[in-house]
């Protein structure tokens, strides 16, 4: 395992609200059975699976209002090494409804506006946290107005500066981050066919659509692809895995914690993937958005396939 730090940037975080109930029905008054608060967005949850697995690393995150405060209360409370920029917008919360068989519905909110001198003060807490660092992992939807380009503004920087730079965010930021050639993007299925304009139905189409990705600027490509598992796509090659669950508990903060595990393995080859199935399947099997520790990761259910059926359809 790599024991330099990795630094995460989540320039959205929220509070994420988990709630179970027996059936979602819209229209109707629906009764929890459960409910649950925690830190989130992508990047925090990244950085709470990475310290629950003793790998070294700093949450950057903003953070205003009541619920910013609440936010900053909860990591400090888990312990997470933090850095928190103060905003004057208020930190948004994200609710999520679980229904019995794993079925997430998610509410996310926009978040509020950044200002100049807030982001410049994120790319300030950044550079600190960056020194000795091994990853920054940028990480998530952009709050309204933040530019298009800031991910690739900062990875320019970041990787002049000799540190690797992951992103794990869609649609424009995605596409732009791209060009400033990051070391590592994590799409999962939707937001990969969002970036190349056309649906991935199957494995094959997958691997086409990483590709063009690398094209496009990112040395590599981990595709996360839920229940199919997810596909590696870099210089040397695919390598394509699972890791199934018979019942899914929640799959929400699974994209994180894949991406925490096969940051934590050296995010290279075979081994870096099966780490990142074993971590993403471990929390799928937790309620909410509970990130997995040492106990809850199973490696043996992990399968690499050496022979994939590149045709086959990925579940809709
Ligand atoms: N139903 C599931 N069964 C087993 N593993 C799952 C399931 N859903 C997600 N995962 C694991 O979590 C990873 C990320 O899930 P995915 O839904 O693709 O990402 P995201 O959470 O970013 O949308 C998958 O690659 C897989 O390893
Ligand atoms: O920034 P976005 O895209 O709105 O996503 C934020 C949400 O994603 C999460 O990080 C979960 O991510 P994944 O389910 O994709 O792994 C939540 O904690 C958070 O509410």
């Amino acid at each position: 395992m790599n024991q330099h730090v990795i630094v995460t940037l989540t320039l959205n975080p929220s509070l994420d609200r988990t709630i179970e109930v027996d059936r979602l029905v819209t229209g109707a008054v629906i009764r929890a059975t459960s409910v649950r608060l925690d830190p989130g967005g992508k990047g925090v949850n990244v950085s709470r699976t990475l310290l629950a697995n003793d790998v070294p690393t700093v949450a950057v995150v903003t953070a205003g209002g009541a619920d910013g405060d609440q936010l900053v209360h909860l990591l400090e409370t888990d312990g997470i090494p933090l850095r928190a920029v103060p905003a004057a917008g208020r930190t948004r919360s994200n609710v999520t409804i679980v229904e019995p068989d794993g079925v997430v519905t998610k509410l996310n909110e926009p978040g509020e506006p950044l200002s100049r001198a807030e982001l410049d003060a994120v790319a300030d807490m950044v550079l600190a946290a960056t020194e000795g660092a091994s990853w920054v992992v940028t990480c998530g939807s952009l709050p309204p107005g933040v530019p298009t380009e800031i991910y690739a503004r900062l990875c320019e920087f970041f990787t002049a500066a000799g540190v690797r730079v992951a992103v794990d965010t869609s649609g424009p930021a995605l596409l732009a981050a791209l060009e400033a050639k990051p070391v590592l993007v994590k799409p999962n299925r939707e937001e990969l066919a969002e970036a190349v304009g056309r649906p991935v139905g199957s494995l094959g189409d997958v691997i086409e659509a990483a590709e063009e990705l690398r094209d496009r600027g990112a040395r590599t490509v981990l595709a996360s692809l839920g229940a199919d598992g997810a596909v590696l796509v870099e210089e040397e090659g695919v390598t394509i895995g699972e890791a199934p669950v018979a019942a899914p508990r929640s799959t929400v903060g699974a994209g994180d914690a894949l991406l925490a595990g096969f940051l934590a393995a050296g995010a290279r080859g075979a081994p870096a993937l099966a780490e990142g199935l074993a971590w993403g399947a471990a929390a799928v099997c937790l309620p909410a958005s509970r990130m997995p520790r040492p106990e809850d990761i199973r490696r043996d259910i992990v399968r690499i396939h050496t022979r994939p059926d590149l045709g086959r359809s990925l579940i809709a």
